[in-house]
């Protein structure tokens, strides 16, 4: 049995997975959240059931001893386990990281240089990574980055129009993220519909907390709505997406925001939560069910992003074959999967309502059968992908 450990280190949660790779079995899982608030949770999986514990977690360095912890309670002491690799998602690979990386020193204080870029995630990956090297020094640890998979992007796509030579000398252009999500759902869709990825024209949907559009010809991005950060794009849980950068000149010169003020504005305080005052979509639903206008606005204004990016990569790919929805909301959230698609039968998408509607079991067609293009819901697994390339990463370094 060989176990690859995967640690997913969200803004306020923590992911983690244990697998056993010759069969990608699931071994066990969990999930700590709400971490930085007066109360947090745990949850821990495994075949023989669940434990779950509330518990205030003041820190990723936290979560990541509660998982200690949750194995240890479970019988399944994690340094007795085969692991041979532990594989942590990491959000910003900037400039330098562009494929999996096995991390040293230097490859983890770069992951933490990368903060600004960042900074709802990879201060929180830092936190992870040190975490695991402490417990498991002799064991392999390897960044999969979410930016890696958009490095195929043309320069057309990656460029702010500003000054060449500022842009260069302090790295800003447009990188891109989900990507090992995008990477993970693009290849399963082209499976589903049973045609090689390399003849696809694909758009994936990564609707979650943070969300991103993304544009994919023969299995490599061509384009995607996240920026230099993950903040820009669609409207997300607590992230405005795209704004005129000139509101916030106009923020800080009249309402006396600082940067700092303003970066916790868009990144923490907008989106679904300014908008609606809940950055979780289940609440905005019930919210907009009970007629709460501010509500029904923010899902107007959240489809109505995600349309303009969908018509932008339609024309920028001349069509598409597959559109696939994906993440917490793309896989759970029929309403908002239906008014994205309303009204483009003329684009050749035909959504079939009631496939539409059923629960979220596994990859699945949601359009009819005579639709041209085919319109699936697709979960994501980023740990599993993340699993899959540090195995790779490790192989090719033993080599
Ligand atoms: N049944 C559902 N209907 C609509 N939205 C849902 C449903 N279940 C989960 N979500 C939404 O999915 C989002 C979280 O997505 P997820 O992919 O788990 O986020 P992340 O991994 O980025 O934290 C939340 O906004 C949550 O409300
Ligand atoms: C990059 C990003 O936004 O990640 P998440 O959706 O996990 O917040
Ligand atoms: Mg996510």
């Amino acid at each position: 049995m060989n176990c690859v450990l995967v640690v997913n280190s969200g803004s306020s949660s923590f992911k983690y997975q244990l697998i056993e790779m010759s069969t990608e079995r699931r071994v066990a899982s969990g999930l700590v959240e709400r971490i930085g608030e007066p109360m947090g949770r745990a949850v821990h999986q495994t075949d023989e059931g669940t434990s779950e514990l509330a518990h205030p977690i003041p820190d990723h360095t936290a979560g990541f001893a509660l998982m200690m912890a949750a194995f240890a309670a479970a019988d399944s002491d994690l340094s007795e386990m085969p692991i041979v690799a532990v594989g942590h998602r990491v959000v910003h690979g900037g400039k330098r990281f562009f494929a999996p990386t096995v991390i040293d020193d230097d490859v983890a204080w770069n992951i933490a240089d990368l903060a600004d870029l960042a900074p709802l995630h990879n201060p929180a990956n830092h936190q992870g990574i040190v975490a695991a090297r402490l417990a498991f020094p002799s064991v392999p640890q390897v960044a999969v980055f979410d930016t890696a998979f958009h490095q195929t992007m043309p320069a057309e796509a990656y460029t702010y129009a500003i000054d060449r030579e500022l842009a260069e000398k302090h790295r800003v252009r447009k990188y891109g993220f989900h990507g090992t999500s995008h990477k993970f759902v693009s290849e399963e869709a082209a499976r589903f519909v049973g045609r090689p990825n390399a003849e696809l024209k694909q758009i994936v949907l990564h609707l979650g907390n943070g969300a991103s559009a993304c544009a994919i010809v023969g299995g490599v991005s061509q384009d995607t709505s996240m920026g230099m950060t993950p903040l820009q794009g669609l409207v997300m849980g607590t992230r405005s997406g795209d704004v005129d950068p000139s509101a916030l000149f106009h923020l800080a010169r009249h309402a006396h925001l600082s940067i700092d003020e303003l970066d916790t504005l868009l990144n923490r305080g907008s989106g679904m939560l300014g908008l609606a005052g809940t950055g979780d979509m289940r609440d905005v639903h019930r919210l907009a069910d009970a007629g709460e206008a501010h509500a029904v606005l923010a899902l107007d204004v959240y489809v109505r992003r995600i349309r303009h990016y969908l018509g932008a990569y339609l024309v920028h790919l001349g069509g598409a074959d597959v559109i696939t929805f994906t993440a917490g909301i793309g896989e759970n959230g029929p309403e908002i999967r239906q008014e994205v698609l309303a009204g483009l039968e003329w684009l050749g998408i035909r959504l079939d309502r009631e496939r539409n509607a059923l629960p979220n079991t596994g990859p699945r067609r949601i359009s009819t059968d005579d639709s041209p293009i085919a319109v699936l819901v697709v979960p994501t697994d980023e740990e599993l992908e993340i699993a899959r390339q540090t195995v790779e990463t490790i192989t090719g370094v033993a080599e």
